[in-house]
């Protein structure tokens, strides 16, 4: 006991003094004086963590974690254990636990806005960096430190003015994310020949910033691609859900703020391997910004297998209902989605390559719609789908999980309140899971994490390894 004291003492006094050259050197500390700030809680464990991870690598370092088959390095590298990932851990059964809790847990620990139902995705983030559930007045500071720091360029706006209104909405997000690399007090250390054990500071006031500025960024795109041009200013004294919300133009409607508090709480992190987060982490590891890192990752979430399926469900429902026509009788639903698959497409929202039962943050979603909107025709349709789709991917027999993911549900919600835009909806995913990346990528500036670089061979290389005569 005594010997992990001084070892973690020692850790700490080697981590301490950078974080106060840090602030010397003009990053900025908005530190409450009612309640400890989301960094120093975070400075004040990490000797503790990095003391743990080295412990751990000291003593079972060469302990074997699994082997790899021939299939799996030609299967998306499923199942393969090659990363480490603290903000949450994914269960094939169970679903998504946030540093050990599930969604029905997290909704009733976490801090809620005055008169609000759903959790603050700011007690979210703060769970997914530190591991510790904040106070309410934790989550509140937060909140005011977002929006301090919320202002976004004048040449990133005029970037995103210039973009063709038929440029996707993912598109505009990661380049005007990318722009933001511009602002990176990182990278601008870096260049300055900054301290190893400073970088993860740095890396923290990036990502600071860069999730203040997104409820502009992504209100902004949707306001010139479908609306007037004109974003509301950020209120400062709003939770940053509300500041969504209001700058796309809902704030006025009290449950489309509470589905964006819930929205942006599930979708932020789903462990490491999925593309967006594991993006994020890779490009993260070569020192690019958080900006470039998080920028990549959002590219990733833009592909339809991934974050843009939520767009995909809305698109294929109202086919189907064109297709259908009122006639929605479970036989012709059916009969839809064979058509589906028979073309070779998939159906989207359903699947998913770890999961093998319904995602919960599916049935969050589906507990808040019968809550809100029972009656809505598409909800209905939603809900008619979940009773058919199961079946007739298991008949079908090709996809491991049958059962629908986040993305089945998201879109029917959204369209309720009014947000009819389905090719904007994977922007507000990627608002979420900035939330969900940014904490371990500073994790991983804190920890030293390597530069990422698994090994490949060609299909020669690996027959000669398996022994096998091609
Ligand atoms: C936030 C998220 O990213 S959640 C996922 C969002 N994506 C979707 O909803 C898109 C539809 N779903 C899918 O395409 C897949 O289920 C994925 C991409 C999510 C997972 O992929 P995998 O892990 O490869 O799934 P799995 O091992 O079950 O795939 C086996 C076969 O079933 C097929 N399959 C999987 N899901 C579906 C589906 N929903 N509809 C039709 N076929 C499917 C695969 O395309 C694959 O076919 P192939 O052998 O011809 O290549
Ligand atoms: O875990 C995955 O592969 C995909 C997913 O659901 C997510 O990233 O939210």
């Amino acid at each position: 006991m005594a010997s992990i004291r001084i070892g973690t003492s020692a850790l700490r006094a080697s981590v301490a003094k950078p974080i106060q050259s840090a602030a010397l050197n003009g990053a900025r500390c908005y530190s409450s004086a009612k309640a400890k700030s989301l960094k120093d809680t975070f400075a004040d464990n990490l000797p503790a963590e990095i003391e743990k991870v080295k412990k751990l690598r000291k003593e079972h370092g060469n302990k074997v974690v699994g082997e790899v088959t021939l299939d799996q390095v030609y299967g998306g590298a499923r199942g393969i254990k090659s990363l480490v990932w603290e903000g949450s851990v994914l269960d094939s059964e169970e679903g998504i636990r946030f540093r050990g809790r599930t969604i029905p847990e997290i909704q009733q620990l976490l801090p809620k806005a005055p008169g609000g139902e759903e959790p603050l995705p700011e007690g979210l983030f703060w769970l997914l960096l530190t591991g510790e559930i904040p106070s309410a007045q934790q989550v509140k500071d937060l909140s005011a430190e977002w929006a301090a720091r919320s202002d976004v360029p004048a040449f990133v706006e005029e970037l995103i003015d210039r973009c063709p209104s038929t440029l996707h909405p993912m598109a505009q997000f990661s380049l005007a994310v990318t722009a933001l690399e511009h602002e990176s007090s990182f990278a601008k250390a870096y260049a300055k020949g900054v301290n190893k054990k400073e970088y993860w500071s740095y890396t923290f006031e990036d990502s600071m910033d860069l999730i203040a500025k997104l409820p502009t960024i992504a209100s902004k795109i949707y306001r010139n691609v479908f609306k007037d041009g004109k974003v509301a200013p950020i209120q400062k004294d709003k939770d940053y859900s509300f500041n969504l919300a209001n700058q796309l133009g809902f704030g006025g409607n009290k449950d489309f703020v509470e589905l964006m508090r819930l929205y942006l709480t599930i979708h932020t992190d789903h462990e490491g391997g999925n593309v967006s987060a594991h993006t994020t982490h890779l490009v993260g590891s070569a020192l690019s910004s958080p900006m470039l890192s998080l920028s990549a990752g959002l590219q990733g979430l833009a592909g339809p297998l991934h974050g843009l399926a939520n767009q995909e469900v809305l698109n294929w429902l109202t086919k189907m209902k064109q297709a259908v026509g009122n006639d929605l009788t479970d036989e012709s639903i059916k009969n839809y989605l064979w058509s589906t698959l028979n073309a070779g497409q998939v159906v989207p929202g359903y699947g998913h390559a770890v999961l093998r039962k319904t995602d919960p943050r599916y049935v969050s979603q589906r507990e808040f719609a019968l809550r809100k909107l029972p009656d809505d025709p598409m909800f209905k349709l939603v809900s008619q789908v979940y009773k058919i789709a199961p079946g007739v991917l298991t008949e079908h027999g090709k996809t491991k999980n049958p059962f629908p993911n986040v993305d089945a549900h998201s879109g029917v919600l959204l369209q309720y309140y009014g947000l009819t835009e389905a090719n904007y909806y994977t922007v507000l995913f990627g608002v979420s899971r900035a939330l969900g990346v940014l904490p371990q990528l500073i994790i991983d500036r804190a920890l030293g994490m390597p530069i990422e670089r698994p090994k490949s061979f060609s299909t020669e290389a690996y027959a000669k390894l398996v022994g096998a005569k091609l």
